[in-house]
């Protein structure tokens, strides 16, 4: 993800002392992914989905533009989420836009009483493409600091595609895939050429 210089992110690891706000996300992450496992029948595989499952917690802050000057700018550029899920908590100033299938952006409004999720890279190679990841950006429009909570549930160990979601009509799509080795593979070629790598470019088949 390429950062700009209106933007700041601190990351920090989860660890078991987490207050009881970040349990909340944790416990919301949880619940909407057995949901969906249950869904597609493949509830089997949700503990050891759980046991290579870890958070990492973001806060980000988008300083306002300059309404003489740049009246909006970019905070982030379009990209696709690295890991499994996203869940987002932001304050009440607008800029979160989601990229739909036919490409159009629509601008999402913020509300600090709701979370918003996402699915990410990680959840489209697991679901053989049922579930696609959500293009998304931010752009700055208001005269006020944004400000973003981000929990990301990603995996440090191998996803295996549920055999059950591959048929005729869905032929696998995808290796083995480790989501921590796919987040540093990410992070390297953002430190090269600032570009983002695709699922189907890292472990498509
Ligand atoms: O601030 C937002 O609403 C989005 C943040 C985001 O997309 C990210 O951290 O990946
Ligand atoms: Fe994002």
């Amino acid at each position: 993800m390429a950062l700009f210089s209106n933007t700041c992110v601190v990351l920090f690891v989860v660890s078991e002392s987490a207050n009881s706000y970040v349990k909340l996300m944790e416990d919301l992450e949880k619940m909407v992914t057995r949901m969906v496992f249950e869904n597609y029948g493949v509830e089997r595989y949700n503990d050891p989905h759980r046991e290579i499952t870890s958070h990492l917690l973001g806060l980000i802050k988008y300083a306002e533009p300059d309404q003489k000057t740049r009246p909006s700018i970019e905070g982030l550029p379009t990209h696709t989420d690295k890991g499994f899920i996203s869940i987002l908590h932001t304050n009440h100033v607008k800029g979160l836009e989601i990229k739909t299938k036919d490409g159009e952006l629509i601008g999402f409004d913020p509300s600090p009483t709701s979370f918003i999720l996402l699915a990410a890279d990680a959840f489209q190679v697991w679901s053989n493409d049922r579930i696609r990841s959500c293009k998304h950006r931010v752009m700055l429009i208001e005269d006020e600091s944004r400000y973003t909570i981000g929990l990301f549930a990603f995996q440090d160990g191998t996803i295996h595609l549920p055999e059950e979601l591959v048929d005729e009509e869905h032929p696998l799509k995808y290796k083995p895939f480790n989501g921590l080795e796919f987040l540093n593979a990410q992070f390297r070629k953002a430190g090269q050429n600032g570009q983002e790598m695709s699922v189907e470019a890292y472990c498509g088949i």
